[in-house]
């Protein structure tokens, strides 16, 4: 049985103060027996909600890293620092690092590779731009970057990856794809992870829905049987709609 996984991905928001304020608010109420819940957080909170989240349910999550452990990369943070900091989760290929960082398919799997070499649990993004769904490419967009992503893991690493599914034109439009959308598409995907393994592998895996996710609309994503939760970008910044979240997705 997979357990629901809530990440809020809190983009280029909040300061620390917003950051412990906010945990603040959440801490008890937004830990739910069957559910996990994720905050990924900008690097500069991250000390502060690692320790803030100790003794909770509640797991720290960052929104990149560098696939090398160290050297002469300006503005960079590895594995290994994450690591160290207790931090759990690390959100890999988000459609707005490849779209304005230039993250490229092999980039997105040596940072899965990084993040698994220092046991880091990689939350994994892929999905399709507006004019590639009007093309009618959404499948083979994700599986290309399904399959790029999972190249060289074994089926141990494999069954840990959580995997996003964001289709980019969902993302902080309003306009989220429909649940039987998104369950089609992740059905495809469990399908193609199965094709790479086998279908235990492919049981196991948490793939979350992602794209204009709201308190609103959070329970029908998760009454569908493949979707395991959800990536939050907007909704996830006030503690009462996170905890709004979470508990819809018991
Ligand atoms: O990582 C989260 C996604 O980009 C979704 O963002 P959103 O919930 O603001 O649409």
């Amino acid at each position: 049985m997979r357990k629901p996984i809530i990440a809020g991905n809190w983009k280029m928001f909040k300061t620390v103060s917003e950051a412990v304020s906010f945990f603040a608010d959440v801490k008890g109420k937004a830990e739910i027996d069957g559910v996990e819940a994720v905050v990924c957080a900008p690097y500069t909170t991250l000390p502060a909600l690692v320790e803030a989240a100790k003794g909770t349910s509640i797991a720290i999550g960052a929104q990149n890293l560098h696939f090398e452990d160290n050297g002469a990369f300006t503005g960079e943070i590895s594995g290994v620092m994450l690591k160290d900091l207790g931090v759990k989760y690390v959100i890999i290929g988000h459609s707005e690092r490849r779209a304005y960082f230039g993250e490229s398919d092999e980039i997105v799997n040596k940072k899965v590779h990084a993040a698994f070499k220092h046991a880091l649990l990689p939350i994994v993004c892929v999905g399709e731009k507006l004019e590639e769904r009007e093309a009618g490419q959404t499948k083979d967009v994700c599986k290309v970057q399904t399959e790029a992503a999972f190249q060289g893991l074994s089926a141990a690493q494999a069954a840990d990856v959580v995997i996003a599914y964001e289709p980019i034109w969902a993302i902080g439009t309003g306009k989220s794809s429909t649940s039987a959308d998104a369950e089609d598409v992740i059905a495809y995907i469990r399908g193609v992870v199965e094709g790479l393994y086998d279908a235990a592998t492919a049981a196991a895996v948490r793939i979350q829905y992602g794209g204009s996710v709201k308190p609103n609309n959070i329970a029908e994503y998760m009454a569908q049987p493949n979707i395991d939760g959800a990536l939050v970008g907007g909704a996830s910044l006030e503690a009462a709609s996170y905890i709004q979240l979470v508990e819809g997705a018991k």
